[in-house]
């Protein structure tokens, strides 16, 4: 993998490098960009690695992982596209971002791959979807599906249905975090003490979270376990359907999908 250069560092920036020095990779091996003076200074103090400017990172490096946002990429291109090799790997982490769109930003022939993490990455437990371009060799994708598995799963899929990926575990964290909240306030609504919802409420999603990875069972089962007739479970989730909750979320995601379409005009 040789020379790895994080351009942008950032949330998903630094969630990448950190899981990449977790994974046993060297910090002489790998480089950021930061168009923010303040925020390079931290990661180089933190981390260990070596900052630079874009054109000299894109110099060293074997694999170019981009992780501006999608409003940024162009003008990144722009700037390193003539110093992006030949047998360089360019992995581009930004939301709606087509592996088309960057080749046709650089050189004939580059090899793109697209990816969609999320931050769960930074403990190691990421979804990272991955697409390849139309240079890319079976080597370079291992490599790219590497560089991922350090900090999580990694799936291939079909460029077309990375829209649906940026929807479900792109921005799948943030959905489950607003779940969150929403269970403390009603903890607190209940009269129990935040501190004592938040840990019950964590708890309760860690715990089901493991039953599903863990049993195999499909969650329509698992729901159906804990919902006695005539019981607690079944009021509630009796107000959540009157509520429309499950196709607020349909709509939710395909509005998320939507954006990411539309992000590819960025
Ligand atoms: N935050 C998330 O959960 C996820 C983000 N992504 C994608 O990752 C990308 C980055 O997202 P975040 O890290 O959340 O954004 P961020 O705003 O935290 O990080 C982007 C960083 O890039 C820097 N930057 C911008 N232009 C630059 C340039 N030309 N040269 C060097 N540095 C430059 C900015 O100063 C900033 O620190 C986006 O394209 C987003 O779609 C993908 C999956 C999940
Ligand atoms: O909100 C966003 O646009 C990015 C992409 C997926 C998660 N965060």
């Amino acid at each position: 993998m040789g020379t790895v250069a994080i351009f942008g560092a950032g949330v998903m920036g630094e969630t990448l490098l950190s899981g990449l020095l977790r994974g046993g990779r060297s910090a002489d091996d790998l480089v950021i960009t930061e168009r923010r003076a303040e925020r390079a200074a931290e990661l180089t103090e933190k981390y260990g690695v070596r900052a630079l400017e874009n054109v000299e990172a894109a110099k060293v490096a074997d694999t170019l992982v981009l992780v501006v946002k999608p409003q940024d990429i162009r003008g990144l291109l722009a700037e390193i596209r003539d110093h992006v090799a030949q047998d360089n790997l360019v992995v581009c982490i930004a939301a709606g971002i087509t592996t088309g769109t960057v080749e046709t930003a650089l050189a004939d022939g580059r090899a793109v791959v697209r990816v969609m993490p999320n931050t769960p990455a930074l403990v190691d437990q990421g979804m990272a979807a991955v697409s390849a371009g139309r240079h890319v060799s079976p080597a370079q994708l291992e490599e790219a599906k590497a560089l991922l598995a350090a900090t999580g799963k990694v799936a291939e899929v079909p460029e077309y249905l990375q829209d649906a990926v940026t929807a479900i575990s792109g921005s799948g964290p943030a959905y489950i975090f607003y779940v969150v909240e929403a269970m403390i306030e009603a903890g607190v609504v209940l009269g129990m003490p935040r501190t004592m919802a938040t840990e019950l409420v964590v708890q309760t999603l860690y715990g089901a979270a493991t039953m599903m990875r863990e049993t195999g069972q499909h969650p329509t089962v698992l729901r159906e376990q804990v919902t006695s007739p005539g019981g607690t479970t079944a009021a509630a989730l009796r107000e959540l359907d009157d509520h429309k909750v499950r196709a607020a979320f349909i709509t939710a995601m395909e509005a998320a999908a939507k954006r990411s379409a539309e992000l590819s005009g960025a």
